[in-house]
């Protein structure tokens, strides 16, 4: 089912989760063992993060390097499979636009469609992680928006290059990402909102935001996509913050506040436990303040801290 019908369908606010496929070698039980306890809440889909092959360079015996391309996590298409047989769970692949050619995504959209997918999430993708800025692939897209017109197109039995006649129609969901903090390579926030506002007219069906600790910064984006033009469901994605080491690595990464009241909360713990504890209280009052607000979806970044998040989807259901 599309996230839009399970919105339009919903009496309350909905939970969602969103994992990383396992690094290459790793078991997929690792998923699932940090996903079963989390099924007790049923939520109503999960999402699979996609991730581009990165160059590396590998010495050879004499000395010298080699550049070999490794995808360091794949797997998304098949592991969103999996959790639809074992879960009966809606998944919701992202696809990106880093590291792709427009061919390797039709491709995958055709998986996506065979294997009963209903939903994707557009996005341009990171840059890989040894480069600072974003580059398309020869035969890829550039931007988010660029994605969502192949999707789109692909909904209505067009494909990239063949005229194919009677061709069936794919009929995906589409998600894109938004910034409440704004997107760190926008010139402003005005203009990061008129190139959300392009995603959604180019077909895309609602919008998952970045992680953010402060639910204002969400509420006021919110508000800011009205003024903009912007009418799809605005889905808070939420992140737990459960050590002092994340207080500076969360920002470089993601370009994201930590409100002070929380950084200060959390040096003053002074075990691992004690750190545990302040992040999950403050996730749960975030979570309370935005059902209150009668949010659609609460969307959760799982990723390794299944037991946080269980603890505070308990605490406020
Ligand atoms: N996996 C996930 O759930 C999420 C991933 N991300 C990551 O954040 C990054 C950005 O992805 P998206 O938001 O999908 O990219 P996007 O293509 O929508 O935007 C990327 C940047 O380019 C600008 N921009 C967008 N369209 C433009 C255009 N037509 N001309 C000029 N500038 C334009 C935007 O303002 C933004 O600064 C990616 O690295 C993505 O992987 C962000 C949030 C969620
Ligand atoms: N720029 C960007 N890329 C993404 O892939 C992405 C976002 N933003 N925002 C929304 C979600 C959240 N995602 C992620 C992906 C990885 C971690 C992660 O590994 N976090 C570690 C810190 C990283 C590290 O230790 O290297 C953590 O401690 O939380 C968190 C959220 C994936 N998505």
């Amino acid at each position: 089912m599309k996230i839009t019908e399970h919105i339009a369908q919903a009496k309350e606010t909905l939970i969602s989760f969103e994992i990383l496929p396992p690094v290459k070698g790793k078991s997929i039980d690792n998923i699932f063992s940090n996903l079963d306890p989390l099924m007790e809440f049923k939520p109503s889909f999960i999402n699979v993060t996609y991730h581009r092959a990165e160059q590396i360079f590998k010495k050879r015996e004499d000395g010298t390097f080699n550049r070999v391309e490794i995808r360091k996590r794949p797997g998304t298409v098949g592991i969103c499979a999996a959790l639809m047989n074992r879960y009966r769970v809606d998944a919701v692949p992202h696809l990106i636009c880093g590291g792709f050619a427009k061919e390797e995504t039709e491709n995958a959209l055709i998986d996506l469609h065979y294997l009963g997918v209903d939903n994707v999430l557009a996005l341009r993708g990171d840059s890989p992680a040894n480069e600072k800025f974003f580059s398309a692939h020869p035969q890829g897209h550039r931007y988010a928006v660029e994605l969502v017109d192949q999707v789109v197109k692909l909904n209505k039995g067009k494909y990239l290059e063949e005229d194919i006649v009677d061709a069936g129609k794919t009929d995906f969901c589409i998600g894109v990402a938004g910034y409440p903090e704004k997107h760190f390579e926008a010139a402003n926030m005005e203009l990061d909102l008129h190139f959300l506002q392009q995603k959604i007219e180019a077909g895309a069906n609602y919008i998952t935001t970045q992680m953010f600790f402060d639910n204002k910064k969400y509420t006021s984006y919110v508000e800011k996509c009205r003024e903009a033009n912007i009418h799809v469901p605005v889905i808070p994605g939420l992140k737990p913050i459960t050590s002092k080491r994340q207080l500076s690595i969360l920002p470089s990464i993601f370009h994201v506040d930590i409100p002070h009241e929380l950084a200060i909360e959390m040096l003053k713990c002074k075990t691992d436990e004690a750190c545990e504890q302040v992040g999950t209280e403050w996730l749960i009052a975030q979570c309370r303040e935005l059902l209150a607000q009668k949010v659609p979806v609460l969307h959760f970044y799982t990723l390794g801290k299944p037991n946080v998040i269980y603890n505070v989807v308990k605490a406020i259901l």
